[in-house]
C-alpha cells in the first residue's frame, strides 16, 4: 500500500515524538538529550485517550460511508489488532475530521515500536511498515470504491483530498441510492409480472399431488392463500381463464386446513360465516394467543365479597333482560351464577331469582358466589331447564344465558375461554393465560352442529313456556358465546315459528352488529312482521318490525374484565381494565375480541294450546309434555276470592296438586294414570275415606297465598 493510500484511508500520521527518536538513537548507540518521563507518559495518555477516542468515531464513521461490505475493523487490521489487544491500549484511529483539518492521525511511538518488536521489523524507524496496513488498505478501498475507480487509482488519489472527501461520500452515497432504487424497481416489475394473475390451483397431475402429500411449506401455503383471497376479491380480473370460483374456493379450504389444523368441516363453516378476507383476519384471530390476564379471584376484598369478575358476555344480556325490582326472575343455566348475581343486583337484592343449574357440582361454585356477594334474593334449583315449564312458570322475566354443553365452535372463537377462566380464577389461580383449545379445531363435527342448536331450541321453548305474558315483564332474554348462525339466528328463527304468541324487541343495548336476516342464500322468515300488523293490549308501543335484525351480535373484550364493586356489600358498578380497546362492533379478528349474541323476546300471551303438544318441536324425550305455566291471574279471568291473606282458591289449588303429582310421576318415569287407580282401591279398603277428609282438613287450614305462579 502506498503512502497516498494509507494517507487517503488512515490520514497523516502524527509527527513522531521526541522520546521515539531518543529510543532509536539509544539503540543506534547515538548520544540521547534526557526527555523527562511525566511529559512522555503525558504525551502517551493525551493521544491513547482523548484523540484515540475521537478517531475510532472518525474511523467508523469513514468506514460507513458508502461501504457496502465493510469489515470489522479487528478482522481487517489483524495484526494491529492483536498487538493492541495485547497492551490494553485504546485503538488509535484515524478519522475524516482529522484529514479535513489537516492534522494527521497515528500511532504513538509505543504503538509502532510494540509493532515493531513482534513483526521483527527493522529498527530504522525509516524502514517500511507497510505490511501492517497493506491488506487493510486494500481491502478498504475495493470496499469503498467502485472498479472504475480502481483502474484509475492515480486519479483517485490524487482527487481524494481533505477538502473533497465529504463532496466524494455523498457521491458515492448518491450513487449507491441510485443503484438500489434501480434493483428495488426491477424487482417490483418482476413481481408484478409474476403474480398479476396468480397461479394458486393445484393442477390434478401426478406429480403434483404427490407434492401434496409432503409435509407443506408453510411460507408457500400462506402466500398461496393469500393469492387466492386476492382472487376472490377480485374474481373477473385476477382468476386464470377457465376457472371457476367455486374451485379458487375450494383450493382455499384446503390451504386453510393444512395452515391452521382446522377439520375441513369446520374451515368451512367459519368459510361461510364471512367472507374470504375477513375469514382469514378471523382465522389469523384464532392463532394469536389472548392476553395474560392477572387473576383478581383471590384478593381479600373479592373474598370479602366486594367484586366478581365479569366478561361482557355475562353483563350484557342481563342488562337486556333488564330486571325490574321485586319481579321473578328464571336463569335457567345460572352456574357459576355471574349473571345470577349481577341480576340480583340489578334488582337490588329484591325480588326472586330461581338460580338454576342441572349440574350440582357446578352450582357449589353457584352457591359460593350468592353468598360470598351478599345475594340475598336467590333460589337454587337444579333441573334440566327444558323440565322447567312442568316445574314452575310464572316468570316476570327468563334469562337463558350461554349453554355451552360441549366445547363446540364458541370455544374457538373463546367465547367459553372466559367462563374457564372464571372459574380457574375462583379456583384461585395468581396468574393465568387464556389459551386455546387447540383439539376443537379439529374434532368438532356436524353431529355437534346439529345437537347442541336443537338443545338450544328445546330450551328457548322452555323458557317462552315459563313467562307470564300478562305480568310486569314477559321478556326472554336468549344468549349465546357463539358467531353459529345454527346457534343464533336459527334457534331464533326456530322459536318464533314455533311460538307465534313471542316477537323479537330490541335488546336496548347500544352495541353491537345486526343479527343475520339471511345466511347462505336462506332468508330468515320474518314471522314476526306478520304478527306485527295485529297490535294487541301487551304491544305496549314496542318495535316488533325488524325481526332478526332486532337480535344483536357483539364481541366482549377479554381484557376488558369487568368488575362488579359491592359496597356494603352489594353496590356494584363495572369498569374497564383497558377502556381505550372499547368496542363493540366488530368480531374476534379486528382487536381479539370474543363473538357472543342476544336476543330479546317479548310473550304477548299464552302459548296456544295445540302448539304446546306439538311434540315434532323437540327431540322424543321419554316424558316429554311441554305445559305452560304461565300463571292463571287476575286479568286471565281466573275468580279469585280475597280474603285476609290475599285469596285462596282451594280448588285451584287442588287442581295444581294434582298437575304436580302427576308431573312428578312422568319424571320419575311412571304412568300418571296411576293416580287414578287409589279410588278403586278406596273402594276396596276404604282406608281413604277417612284419609281424605283429614288431606283436606290440612288444606283448608294451611294459610296459603297466593302466589304469582
Ligand atoms: C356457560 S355456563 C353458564 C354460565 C352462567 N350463565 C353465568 O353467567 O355464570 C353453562 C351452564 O349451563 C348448564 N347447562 C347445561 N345443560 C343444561 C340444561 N339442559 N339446562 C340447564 N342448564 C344446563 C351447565 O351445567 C353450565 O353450568
Amino acid at each position: 500500500m502506498g503512502t497516498g493510500n494509507r494517507l487517503k484511508h488512515q490520514g497523516v500520521p502524527e509527527p513522531l515524538s521526541e522520546a521515539h527518536f531518543a529510543k532509536l538513537k539509544r539503540k543506534a548507540g547515538l548520544p540521547v538529550d534526557d526527555v523527562p518521563e511525566t511529559k512522555k507518559r503525558k504525551a502517551q495518555n493525551g493521544k491513547a485517550s482523548g484523540k484515540s477516542n475521537d478517531k475510532a468515531t472518525g474511523r467508523a464513521n469513514k468506514k460507513s460511508v458508502g461501504t457496502k461490505a465493510a469489515k470489522p475493523l479487528s478482522s481487517q487490521n489483524g495484526k494491529l489488532a492483536k498487538s493492541k489487544s495485547k497492551k490494553a491500549k485504546p485503538e488509535p484511529e484515524l478519522d475524516l475530521e482529522d484529514i479535513s483539518d489537516g492534522v494527521g492521525g497515528g500511532f504513538s511511538d509505543e504503538d509502532m515500536s510494540g509493532l515493531d518488536e513482534e513483526d521483527g521489523l527493522a529498527d530504522d524507524f525509516l524502514g517500511s511498515d507497510d505490511s501492517v496496513y497493506d491488506s487493510e488498505g486494500e481491502g478498504e478501498r475495493r470496499a469503498m470504491f467502485s472498479e472504475d475507480e480502481d483502474d484509475s487509482d492515480g486519479d483517485a488519489e490524487e482527487k481524494l483530498t481533505a477538502a473533497n472527501i465529504v463532496g466524494l461520500s455523498r457521491k458515492l452515497d448518491k450513487e449507491i441510492a441510485e443503484e438500489e432504487a434501480a434493483a428495488e424497481a426491477e424487482l417490483q416489475e418482476t413481481l408484478q409480472t409474476n403474480i398479476d394473475v396468480p397461479h394458486v390451483l393445484e393442477g390434478g397431475d401426478e406429480e403434483q399431488q404427490n407434492t401434496a402429500l409432503l409435509a407443506p411449506d408453510l411460507q408457500l401455503l400462506r402466500q398461496r392463500i393469500s393469492d387466492t383471497i386476492r382472487v376472490l376479491d377480485d374474481f373477473a380480473n385476477l382468476s386464470e381463464p377457465g376457472t371457476s370460483r367455486s374451485e379458487y374456493t375450494a383450493q382455499l379450504l384446503k390451504d386453510i386446513c393444512a395452515y391452521y389444523g382446522y377439520s375441513e368441516f369446520l374451515a368451512e363453516k367459519l368459510l361461510n360465516l364471512f367472507p374470504p378476507r375477513e375469514a382469514l383476519a378471523f382465522f389469523d384471530a384464532n392463532e394469536t394467543p389472548r392476553p395474560i390476564v392477572i387473576s383478581l379471584g383471590a384478593t381479600p376484598e373479592y373474598l370479602a365479597g366486594h367484586y366478581i369478575l365479569q366478561a361482557a358476555s355475562s353483563f350484557l344480556p342481563c342488562m337486556a333482560l333488564a330486571p325490574q325490582e321485586g319481579e321473578r326472575i328464571l336463569d335457567m343455566a345460572s352456574a357459576p351464577g355471574g349473571k345470577t348475581t349481577y341480576l340480583a343486583a340489578l334488582m337490588k337484592n329484591t325480588g326472586c331469582i330461581f338460580a338454576n343449574d342441572p349440574s350440582k357440582t357446578r352450582s357449589r361454585g353457584l352457591i359460593g358466589n350468592v353468598h360470598r356477594l351478599g345475594v340475598r334474593n336467590v333460589i337454587v334449583c337444579n333441573y334440566d331447564a327444558r323440565d322447567f315449564p312442568k316445574v314452575m312458570g310464572g316468570f316476570d322475566r327468563v334469562l337463558l344465558g350461554e349453554l355451552i354443553l360441549t366445547p363446540v365452535l364458541s370455544i374457538i372463537l373463546l367465547g367459553t375461554e372466559f367462563e374457564r377462566a372464571f372459574l380457574l380464577q375462583l379456583d384461585g389461580f395468581y396468574f393465568m393465560f387464556i389459551a386455546k383449545d387447540p383439539s376443537v379445531k379439529t374434532n368438532k363435527t356436524e353431529k355437534d352442529f346439529i345437537t347442541i342448536p336443537h338443545t338450544q331450541k328445546q330450551l328457548l321453548l322452555g323458557a317462552i313456556d315459563s313467562v307470564n305474558h300478562a305480568g310486569t315483564g314477559g321478556y326472554i332474554v336468549y344468549s349465546t358465546c357463539s358467531v353459529s348462525v345454527e346457534e343464533n339466528e336459527m334457534v331464533v328463527q326456530y322459536a318464533l315459528k314455533k311460538r307465534p304468541n313471542v316477537r323479537l324487541v330490541s335488546t336496548e343495548l347500544p352495541f353491537g352488529k345486526e343479527g343475520f336476516t339471511a345466511y347462505q342464500g336462506k332468508t330468515f322468515e320474518h314471522t314476526t312482521l306478520k304478527l306485527s300488523s295485529r297490535k294487541t293490549p301487551t304491544d305496549r308501543g314496542l318495535d316488533y318490525s325488524k325481526s332478526l335484525s332486532l337480535t344483536r351480535r357483539f364481541v366482549s373484550h377479554l381484557t376488558l374484565y369487568s368488575y362488579l364493586v359491592a359496597v356494603y356489600g352489594f353496590k356494584y358498578f363495572c369498569f374497564a381494565l383497558m377502556n381505550d380497546r372499547l368496542r363493540w362492533t366488530q368480531y374476534p379478528h379486528t382487536l381479539n375480541l370474543d363473538g357472543f349474541y342476544v336476543a330479546k323476546f317479548h310473550k304477548i300471551g299464552p302459548t296456544p294450546a295445540n302448539l304446546v303438544k306439538d311434540k315434532t318441536e323437540s327431540t322424543p324425550r321419554q316424558d316429554e309434555e311441554v305445559i305452560d305455566k304461565t300463571p292463571i291471574l287476575a286479568d286471565d279471568k281466573v275468580a279469585v276470592e280475597a280474603d285476609d291473606f290475599g285469596g285462596f282458591d282451594d280448588e285451584e289449588d287442588a287442581e295444581y296438586i294434582e298437575r304436580a303429582k302427576r308431573n312428578a310421576m312422568r319424571k320419575r318415569g311412571l304412568d300418571p294414570k296411576a293416580l287414578d287407580k287409589p279410588k278403586a282401591q278406596d273402594k276396596t279398603n276404604g282406608d281413604d275415606s277417612q284419609a281424605k277428609p283429614k288431606a283436606k282438613a290440612r288444606n283448608s287450614s294451611k294459610p296459603k297465598t297466593k302466589s304469582k305462579a
